[in-house]
C-alpha cells in the first residue's frame, strides 16, 4: 500500500480537504485511461503541456482558447482525473452556476475562492491565513477556471492578490508572481 502524503495526513481533520480527496481512485482510474485514450492530438498536447508543467513544478498558468463545443471541459476531465487518481487537489470553477456544472466537483469562482460580490480594484477574497479554505488552496495542485473571460478582471485581481499572500507559506518569492497573468495574455487577442 502506498504511504498517504505527509502535507495532507497534518490536514485530514481540514473537512474542505477531505471533500476534495474523498474519490475513488480505481474508478478514476478507468476513466482516465478511457478519456485519455480518446483525446485528440490536440487535446493531448494541451494535456501534455499542463502535466509537464505540473511534473516540473514550474508553477504555470495557460489559457486555452477554443470554439464551444471543441472539447475544453473534455481535457479538464481528463487532467481531473489523471491528478486526483494521484491523490492531488483539483479545484474546478467557473465563472456562471451553470457552467461550473458542467466540471467534476465544480463550484463558481465566487462561491469557492470567497470572491466579494462587489469587486472593485482594492479587493481581496475573504480568505484568512490558516483558515481550513487556505490550507486546501495551499495544497492545490491545479486550479481550472472555466469560462474565465466571462468574469470582471477585478475579481481575478482580487484572487491573485490572495494566493500571493496565501502561497508565501509553500513558496517564500509568491509575492513576486502574478497568478492572473492569462488576463494579460487575453487583452492581446
Ligand atoms: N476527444 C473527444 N472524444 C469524444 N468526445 C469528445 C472529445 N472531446 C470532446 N468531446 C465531446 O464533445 C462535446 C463538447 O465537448 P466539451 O464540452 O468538452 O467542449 P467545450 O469546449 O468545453 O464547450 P463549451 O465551450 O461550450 O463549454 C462533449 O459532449 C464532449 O463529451
Amino acid at each position: 500500500m502506498p504511504l498517504p502524503n505527509d502535507a495532507l495526513m497534518d490536514n485530514m481533520e481540514n473537512v474542505l480537504m477531505s471533500e476534495e480527496l474523498n474519490y475513488d481512485r480505481n474508478l478514476l482510474k478507468i476513466e482516465h485511461n478511457a478519456l485519455l485514450f480518446s483525446l485528440t492530438s490536440e487535446q493531448i498536447n494541451i494535456y501534455n503541456v499542463v502535466m509537464d508543467a505540473l511534473n516540473n513544478s514550474t508553477d504555470e498558468l495557460f489559457f486555452v482558447n477554443g470554439f464551444g463545443g471543441s472539447g475544453k471541459t473534455y481535457i479538464w476531465n481528463t487532467l481531473t482525473s489523471r491528478l486526483c487518481l494521484n491523490g492531488s487537489i483539483v479545484l474546478a470553477v467557473a465563472s456562471s452556476g451553470i457552467a461550473s456544472q458542467l466540471i467534476p466537483g465544480g463550484r463558481t469562482a465566487h462561491s469557492r475562492f470567497v470572491i466579494p460580490l462587489h469587486c472593485n480594484e482594492n479587493s481581496t477574497c475573504n480568505i484568512v491565513q490558516g483558515s481550513d479554505l487556505a490550507n486546501l488552496l495551499i495544497h492545490t495542485e491545479l486550479i481550472i477556471s472555466d469560462e474565465a473571460p466571462m468574469a470582471h478582471k477585478v475579481c481575478f485581481e482580487a484572487l491573485d492578490k490572495s494566493l500571493r499572500n496565501i502561497m508565501q507559506i509553500r513558496d517564500p518569492k509568491s509575492l513576486e508572481k502574478y497568478y492572473r497573468s492569462f488576463q494579460e495574455d487575453l487583452n492581446k487577442t
